[in-house]
């Protein structure tokens, strides 16, 4: 379906008409911020820091712009607070889906870690019961608005906690109902992915993917680790694996020098999907600026980049944006947003013919309408 007038202009509006593809997006870090203040209102959460839908979004946006992960991972005790019910978390996960599907997302694998939502005497299963619950209604209500969105679950287990092992368990429980894969999130720095072995073997020997969140705060050892002892089928970040190749500098346009030490040329090598998260990686200190950030580079160099949102309350983002500031910072064109959005659908945790079908029959139109 060509376009007769040539190629749309890339602005908001049309970005979010594009259909678009988000592998790594925190369901706790998602929230809407008037569903904060009601979420706490109603369970008598009373430790929010602000106390007005603006504030509290400025709040969340000003504290995760610290330069450091460990203080950006704090601001989530107020999200976390207030999904403690069964209800507050369907809640979270309907909008959720529907917010996506509204920014025309069409497939999301969100993440949410089960452990930290325990403190109203829910089980894990129970937890899981409600998330899985939130997401079908959302999909049904994208369905109905005309925007129909795939939403599945990553499970998601701490990496300072002792319950991956159980955690992984219940990603296989509940794999046929929704949850298509594994991850571990939380600091890096002093919890190697190596401390969850175990979770890792589990997931293999139920042929289950897995992604680690790997190479975010921390540098190159994290990401062999999640390689090579643990076998992860995607890295979360992984944006420092810059690290392993020389002759190049970030921010430059001429990338023809570039020398890739193993590890690199293992993730190039193997397609290993990078799930990267621009806004997210400046927040963190994980990159000093967008200018700087590799992801041109490593999109050059043809590593399977993906485009991710990670945490959207905290980034005060959306998938749209995160294409516009990569088309602001690197001019890319639309073919290229199809690229990188077919190697985030390649890359899903779905069964092979689904990925196929959401290239084939939504991906590739939606663009086609696009690039004219
Ligand atoms: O970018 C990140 N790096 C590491 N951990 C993260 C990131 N974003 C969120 N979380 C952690 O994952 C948990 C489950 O969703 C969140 O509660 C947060 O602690
Ligand atoms: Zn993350």
């Amino acid at each position: 379906m060509a376009n007769p007038t040539g190629p749309t202009p890339i602005d908001l509006p049309a970005l979010r008409r594009a259909p678009k593809v988000l592998l790594h997006d925190h369901l706790d870090g998602g929230l809407r911020p008037a569903t904060v203040l009601e979420l706490a209102e109603e369970t008598g959460y009373a430790n929010l820091p602000a106390g007005t839908e603006p504030e509290l979004a400025a709040w969340f946006r000003d504290a995760a712009d610290s330069g450091s992960l460990v203080k950006y991972l704090e601001t989530f005790e107020h999200t976390v607070g207030v999904m403690q019910t069964p209800a507050a978390l369907a809640r979270v996960a309907r909008e959720c889906a529907e917010d996506l599907a509204a920014d025309g997302v069409v497939y999301a694998e969100v993440r949410f870690a089960p452990e930290q939502h325990l403190e109203g005497g829910l089980s894990l299963d129970e937890v899981m019961e409600a998330v899985l619950g939130g997401f079908a209604e959302g999909e049904a209500a994208a369905r109905a608005e005309g925007r129909p969105i795939v939403v599945r679950c990553l499970v998601t287990a701490m990496r300072h906690a002792a319950r991956s092992r159980e955690i992984a368990e219940l990603t296989v429980r509940w794999r046929d109902r929704g949850a298509v894969g594994f991850d571990i999130a939380g600091a890096e720095a002093g919890f190697p992915p190596s401390r969850h072995l175990d979770a890792f073997e589990y997931m293999r020997d139920h042929s289950a993917p897995f992604t680690i969140h790997a190479g975010e705060a921390f540098g190159l050892p994290s990401i062999h680790e999640a390689l090579a002892f643990c076998g992860c089928d995607r890295l979360g970040h992984g944006v420092r694996i810059v690290d392993d190749i020389t002759g190049v500098t970030p921010g430059a346009s001429d990338f023809s020098g570039a020398q890739l030490g193993r590890v690199a040329a293992r993730v190039r090598d193997a397609r290993i999907p990078l799930e990267l998260c621009p806004s997210s990686n400046v927040q963190t200190g994980a990159v000093a600026s967008m200018a700087e950030h590799p992801f041109d580079l490593l999109a050059q160099l043809r590593f399977r980049v993906t485009v991710n949102t990670d945490n959207r309350l905290m980034s005060d983002t959306t998938m749209s944006a995160e294409m516009l500031k990569l088309v602001d910072t690197f001019g890319y064109g639309w073919s290229d947003l199809q690229r990188f959005t077919i190697n985030a659908m390649k890359s899903a945790f779905l069964p092979f013919d689904e990925r196929l079908a959401l290239i084939d029959d939504v991906i590739k139109p939606g663009f086609a309408v696009l690039i004219g």
